[in-house]
C-alpha cells in the first residue's frame, strides 16, 4: 500500500500527544516524498486552532533537527477573521506566524493567509482561490474540525460544493471561540473569509486532526452516517484520498466495530511514518 492509495483512513493514537507526532511526521514524510525544489514548490493547506499547536510544534522540532525543510513549501491558510486588525493576537496572521512560521525557514512570500481587512472581500477571496490555482492546486490539506463538525468556516449547512468566501460564523463557533477572546462573546468576530468544502475537496489529499472527547460526536458524524451539509467534515468520505487522525477520547461515540476494524490497520498505518 502506498502513502497515496485511494481510500479512507482513520488512523487512532492513545492521546493528543501521539496524534500530533503522527501528523507532524506525515507532513514530514510528504514533503520529502515529493522533494519540492525551486520549481517545483509542495503546497500545503494549513489550519489553526489549538488542534494543530502540537502538530507545528513536533514540525518545528522536525524542522530543528534538519529532516524538513520548508524552503519550497507555498502555505494557503483555511481561514481568517473579518475586520480584525492583522496584528490583533488572535488574528490568524499572528497565530501561524508565532506558533510556525517564524520558528522554520519557510519564504514568507510562500505563505498565503486570506486578509479579513480587505476593502473588496469577495475579490479577496477569489484572489485566493486563483492563487492556488496557480500554484498547480494543493497536495495536502490539514485541517482540524468544529464540535459541529464544521472544517475551516464552513459552518452546518455549508454548500459542500462550496468555495472561498464570507462566512457568518454559527453562534456555537462563537461561543467556542470565546476562550481566545478573554470570554467575552462580544469581543469574538462574527465573520470570516474561509476556503470553502469544495476547496479542500480539489487537494490532492486531506488530513483531518481530531481530539478530545467534545469532539467525538463528530467523528462519528464524519465517518460513520452519511454525507451531510449539515456536517460539512462528512464530506471528505467521497474524497479519494483522506486521512482522520484522531485520539483515543474522540472515538468514544464510534461503534466498537468501526474502532476495531481501523485499529486492525495501525500496524500498516504506523509504517507511513516510520522513516521520520
Ligand atoms: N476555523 C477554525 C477551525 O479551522 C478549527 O478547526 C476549529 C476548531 O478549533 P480547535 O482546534 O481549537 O478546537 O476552530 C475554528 O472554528
Amino acid at each position: 500500500m502506498t502513502i497515496y492509495s485511494r481510500n479512507m483512513k482513520l488512523i487512532i493514537l492513545e492521546d493528543y500527544d501521539q496524534t500530533s507526532d503522527f501528523a507532524a511526521k506525515y507532513v514530514c514524510k510528504r514533503i520529502r516524498d515529493f522533494k519540492p525544489s525551486a520549481g517545483r514548490l509542495f503546497t500545503l493547506g494549513l489550519p489553526t486552532g489549538s488542534t494543530p499547536l502540537g502538530m507545528y510544534k513536533k514540525l518545528i522540532e522536525l524542522y530543528k533537527q534538519g529532516k524538513v525543510s520548508f524552503k519550497y513549501v507555498k502555505t494557503f491558510n483555511m481561514d481568517e477573521y473579518v475586520a480584525l486588525p492583522r496584528d490583533h493576537p488572535e488574528s490568524y496572521h499572528s497565530f501561524m506566524f508565532h506558533n510556525f512560521f517564524r520558528h522554520i525557514d519557510i519564504d514568507p512570500n510562500n505563505v498565503h493567509i486570506l486578509d479579513g481587512n480587505a476593502s473588496d472581500l469577495m475579490a479577496e477571496c477569489q484572489a485566493f482561490e486563483d492563487k492556488i490555482k496557480d500554484a498547480g492546486g494543493i497536495e495536502l490539506f490539514v485541517g482540524g474540525i468544529g464540535p459541529d463538525g464544521h472544517v475551516a468556516f464552513n459552518e452546518p449547512g455549508s454548500s459542500l460544493s462550496s468555495r472561498t468566501r464570507i462566512k457568518t460564523l454559527a453562534m456555537e463557533t462563537i461561543h467556542a471561540n470565546a476562550r481566545f477572546f478573554g470570554n467575552d462573546i462580544s469581543k469574538v468576530p462574527t465573520q470570516a473569509l474561509t476556503v470553502g468544502v469544495q476547496t479542500i475537496m480539489d487537494a490532492r489529499e486531506v488530513m483531518i486532526m481530531i481530539s478530545g472527547a467534545h469532539k467525538a460526536y463528530a467523528l462519528h458524524k464524519a465517518i460513520e452516517e452519511g454525507v451531510s451539509h449539515m456536517w460539512t467534515v462528512s464530506a471528505f468520505q467521497l474524497h479519494p484520498s483522506a486521512m482522520f487522525i484522531a485520539d483515543e477520547e474522540a472515538t468514544l461515540e464510534l461503534r466498537v466495530k468501526t474502532v476495531k476494524y481501523f485499529k486492525g490497520l495501525m500496524a500498516t498505518h504506523l509504517k507511513l511514518v516510520e522513516d521520520i
